[in-house]
C-alpha cells in the first residue's frame, strides 16, 4: 500500500515525464505551489539545462526553484508558457478544482491563465464527486474582510479567517466551509464579483485541461470533458 507521500512522488515524476517533450531552450514553465508542486520541482531539477526557466505562483516555490538552480522569471517578462503544473485540494470529474490550501490561489490563477495548458497533479484522495468538503479559500482585501464574510454567510457559507496568514499579495484568506457547490463556474463568477474579493479558490471557469491522478495501481490521465 503506497502512502500519500509516495503517491505524491509518483504523480510528480509522471508530471516531469509529461513536460519533458515540451521542453526547449526558450521554454519557460509555470510552476504551482504546495507539497505536490514541491516534489514536482525537485523531480524537474535534474532537467534544468533543458529549458529556460520558470514562473512561480508563490515566493515559496520561487525560492525552491532558485535553490535548484532553475532561473525564476517575473511573469511580466514572459509572453507565454506551454504548461502550468500545480496540485489541488479537490478536483472533480469535470476537472473543476478547489485550490488555495497553501494560500497562493490568486497567483496560481494568474500564472495558469497565461499557460496554454493546466496540468493538475493530485493523488486519488483529492478526487471528489462534488466540490466543497474542503473549505473554499477566498482571498480578500483586508478592509473588506467583514463585509465579504457577511456576503459569504448570506450564501450559506461559514467563513473563518486564516489567522496569522498574509498572502504574497499582502491580503488575507477566508476559509469557507458549508458551501453547496453544485455549479462551480457560476459560483466562481459570483464570488469573484463581490467587492473586496481578490479571487476565490474555485478554478472552474478555466479548470485544468489534464489531471494526472496517482492511484495505488498507476498514474491515470484524465482530460477535461469538451
Ligand atoms: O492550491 C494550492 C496552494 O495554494 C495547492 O495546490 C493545494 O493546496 C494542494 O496542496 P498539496 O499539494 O500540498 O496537497
Amino acid at each position: 500500500m503506497l502512502s500519500q507521500q509516495e503517491l505524491k512522488q509518483s504523480v510528480a515524476a509522471a508530471a516531469v515525464e509529461y513536460v519533458l517533450p515540451l521542453l526547449g531552450a526558450d521554454v519557460v514553465l509555470g510552476v504551482g505551489t504546495g507539497s505536490t508542486a514541491d516534489l514536482f520541482i525537485d523531480a524537474l531539477a535534474p532537467h534544468r539545462g533543458r529549458f529556460k526557466g520558470a514562473v512561480a505562483s508563490s515566493e515559496r516555490s520561487a525560492a525552491r526553484l532558485a535553490g535548484h538552480g532553475i532561473e525564476v522569471f517575473d511573469l511580466n517578462e514572459v509572453r507565454g508558457m506551454p504548461v502550468y503544473v500545480d496540485g489541488a485540494d479537490e478536483i472533480d470529474a469535470g476537472l473543476n478544482m478547489i485550490k488555495g490550501g497553501g494560500g497562493a490561489l490568486t497567483r496560481e490563477k494568474i500564472v495558469a491563465s497565461v499557460a496554454e495548458r493546466f496540468v493538475c497533479i493530485v493523488d486519488e484522495s483529492k478526487l471528489v464527486e462534488q466540490l466543497g468538503a474542503f473549505p473554499l479559500p477566498v482571498e480578500v482585501i483586508p478592509m473588506a474582510r467583514a463585509s465579504v464574510a457577511r456576503r459569504l454567510e448570506g450564501m450559506g457559507g461559514r467563513p473563518q479567517l486564516r489567522s496569522g496568514f498574509v498572502t504574497d499579495n499582502g491580503c488575507q484568506i477566508l476559509d469557507v466551509s458549508g458551501l453547496r457547490i453544485a455549479a462551480p463556474a457560476a459560483m466562481e463568477a459570483e464570488l469573484n464579483n463581490v467587492p473586496g474579493v481578490v479571487t476565490c479558490g474555485l478554478f472552474a471557469l478555466a479548470g485544468a485541461d489534464v489531471a494526472l491522478l496517482a492511484t495505488q495501481q498507476s498514474v491515470r490521465e484524465l482530460r477535461r470533458p469538451s
